[in-house]
């Protein structure tokens, strides 16, 4: 598949951001992230002092063949139910996006729904992958099609003036998926990386190992090719997720990554073309214990550790005023020299 080009980031702002945050009226590095943010973002942009006030969240939906075999405490039927509640703004992801200031566009790339919501952007692949030890979870055409989706969704919003963004799903059963895959990419064991997901017993959680061992099993998935990969595993929202991280990077859009399942995609993405890590941030810890092996994996540091285990982009939304604050930060505090004193370099 032909990825868009994505830019190198603006090195001589980012140096001249961190030569004015190192200015400011506080002790050299005592805002942390928040100048770390602040930075990247500069690069990012081409500004010295970025601008990230419009901001969107992504939602990604689609279904999994997995679901059937007893891996979520949830039945598949919540994926469809939750779409529509997405649309009604009644969702964690509404109420936080609302509060962050943030617009939500929901995509549905592969739900069992047959009747889409208006609301929805409807860019149906196919109604659920297959279930991914039975056989290949999707063709190349199928995931190449889902990751094009989030190149094109984020186009759109680029058009319309987004300037930062974050990515979540909504898939029952896709926590299977992305342990699945986090096995393929870190190396660590399925039974070290797999979590409880929407909350199940320790039974499920014995059945989903199971699940997901016999699916490597079967796939002997390669590291080196994860468009085979995530072929071979899915999801369809994995795929929409990792064209939206392309498509940001392309678009020179700065992008905030979710949980577990969106940090899956993100890696996925990073696979595909190193250059996207440029462009992400992480939100936060997720519960789940395959969330800080990824973190790693791609060298990103979460911002909350609040217990989060949601999903729908809903530890990014609550993220984005700090992103907020770093902007604010390098617009509005003094430097030493307003004080007339000297700087500390
Ligand atoms: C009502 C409801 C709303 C959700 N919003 C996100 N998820 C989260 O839970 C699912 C993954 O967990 P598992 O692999 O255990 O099914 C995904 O849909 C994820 O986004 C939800 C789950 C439920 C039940
Ligand atoms: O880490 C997440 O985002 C997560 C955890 C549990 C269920 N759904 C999502």
């Amino acid at each position: 598949m032909k990825l868009p080009k994505i830019p190198p980031l603006h090195v001589e702002t980012m140096e001249e951001t961190t030569k004015h945050v190192n200015q400011l009226t506080k002790p050299l590095g005592s805002l942390g992230q928040l100048e770390q943010i602040a930075i990247r973002l500069a690069g990012i942009q081409g500004k010295k002092i970025p601008d990230v006030s419009r901001k969107a969240v992504i939602v990604m939906c689609g279904d999994h063949g997995v679901a059937r075999s007893g891996v979520s405490a949830y039945p598949p039927e919540v994926t469809g139910l939750m779409i529509h509640n997405f649309v009604q703004g009644k969702a964690a992801i509404n109420v936080l996006a609302r509060l962050a200031g943030a617009e939500v566009h929901v995509v549905d790339v592969g739900s069992y729904l047959s009747e889409v919501p208006k609301q929805v952007i409807n860019k149906k692949v196919r109604k659920g992958t297959r279930h991914f030890a039975e056989e290949e979870a999707m063709t190349e055409e199928e995931t190449i099609q889902a990751i094009e989706v989030g190149i094109e969704v984020v186009e759109q919003l680029k058009q319309k003036g987004v300037q930062l963004l974050a990515v979540g799903e909504m898939g029952i059963g896709n926590t299977t998926i992305a342990t699945a895959l986090a096995a393929v990419f870190t190396q660590k064991s399925v039974s070290e990386l797999a979590g409880r997901g929407t909350g199940i017993n320790d039974h499920a959680l014995q059945q989903k190992i199971e699940v997901i061992e016999a699916a490597l099993e079967r796939h002997q998935p390669n590291p080196d090719q994860p468009l085979r990969v995530l072929s071979q595993l899915g999801g369809l929202e994995v795929a929409g997720m990792a064209g939206v991280y392309i498509g940001a990077a392309a678009a020179g859009i700065p992008v905030m990554v979710d949980g577990v399942i969106s940090t899956v995609a993100a890696l996925l993405a990073v696979k595909m073309e190193p250059s996207v890590r440029n462009y992400l941030f992480a939100s936060h810890l997720s519960v789940e214990p395959a969330h800080a092996v990824l973190l790693d994996a791609l060298g990103l540091q979460p911002i909350i550790q609040a217990g989060l285990r949601l999903g729908e982009a809903s530890g990014a939304a609550l993220a984005f005023p700090m992103f907020d604050a770093a902007v604010a930060i390098v617009r509005e505090m003094a430097t030493f020299a307003d004080l007339g004193l000297p700087s500390p370099k």
